[in-house]
């Protein structure tokens, strides 16, 4: 069973979250002078990411990159990459360096781009959908266990059934290269699902969670 931390509330969740994250990009700008965080997009993480930009670091030397991206328009409402700028990168954080990964305008052009110069993260935070979907890893999807398998490419690109828009994703192969992988749940239902994944339901964030080294889930009602 994977180390589960209940919060009394997303605010608690958020801000032990970002000093977590900081003091582990931290010690990795001790250890190697650079640090690499990979964060999921969706409508939960702005709370997190906002305390983090807040959290004192050599932020010049912190590298931001995505887990999933959205295929649209860097400017289109469901745009990770927005996301990460509007609720991250200000402030101090303003000085890190971003890699989206969607270039806006070529799905294959952006996979190969990210796929050449995809570079392990210290930190991954992802969020799971209710339906067990982790990163852009959704049951059902084509390409699904080709993604899930620990092999291959660092990135593809899925084709969600039941959700908007084309995805570019990591797969198992680089999440699983990851120094540590936290699951930030909110919600009694996102909890259930879990505890089902936990139980073994064949879930993509079951499967995630079960391969990578270091991980653990941090919960919020
Ligand atoms: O691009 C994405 O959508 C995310 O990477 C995805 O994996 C997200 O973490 C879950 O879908 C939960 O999203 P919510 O936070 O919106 O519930």
């Amino acid at each position: 069973m994977l180390p589960f931390h209940d919060y009394p509330d997303r605010a608690s969740r958020d801000c032990a979250l970002a000093v977590d994250v900081a003091a582990r990009l931290a010690e990795a700008l001790r250890r190697t002078g650079q640090a690499r965080l990979d964060v999921s997009g969706g409508r939960s993480p702005a709370g997190w990411l906002r305390a983090l930009s807040r959290q004192p670091l050599d932020w010049g030397r912190v590298t931001v990159g995505l887990v999933d991206e959205r295929c649209v328009p860097a400017d289109h409402p469901d745009s990770n990459a927005a996301l990460v700028r509007r609720a991250l990168l200000q402030g101090p954080a303003a000085a890190a360096g971003f890699r989206p990964l969607y270039d806006g305008h070529s799905v294959g052009r952006s996979l190969a781009e990210a796929g050449a110069s995809f570079i392990p993260a210290d930190v991954t935070v992802l969020g799971m959908g209710e339906d067990g979907h982790t990163a852009s890893l959704f049951p059902g999807a084509a390409g699904l266990e080709a993604a899930l398998s620990g092999q291959g490419p660092a990135f593809t690109v899925i084709e969600p059934p039941a959700a908007a828009h084309r995805r570019l994703t990591q797969t198992l192969a680089a999440l699983r290269r990851s120094g540590w992988v936290v699951l930030s749940l909110d919600g009694a239902d996102k909890r259930a699902v879990w505890q089902a994944a936990q139980r073994g339901c064949d879930l993509p964030v079951a499967r995630v969670l079960g391969a990578v080294p270091a991980a653990e889930v941090r919960w919020a009602p």
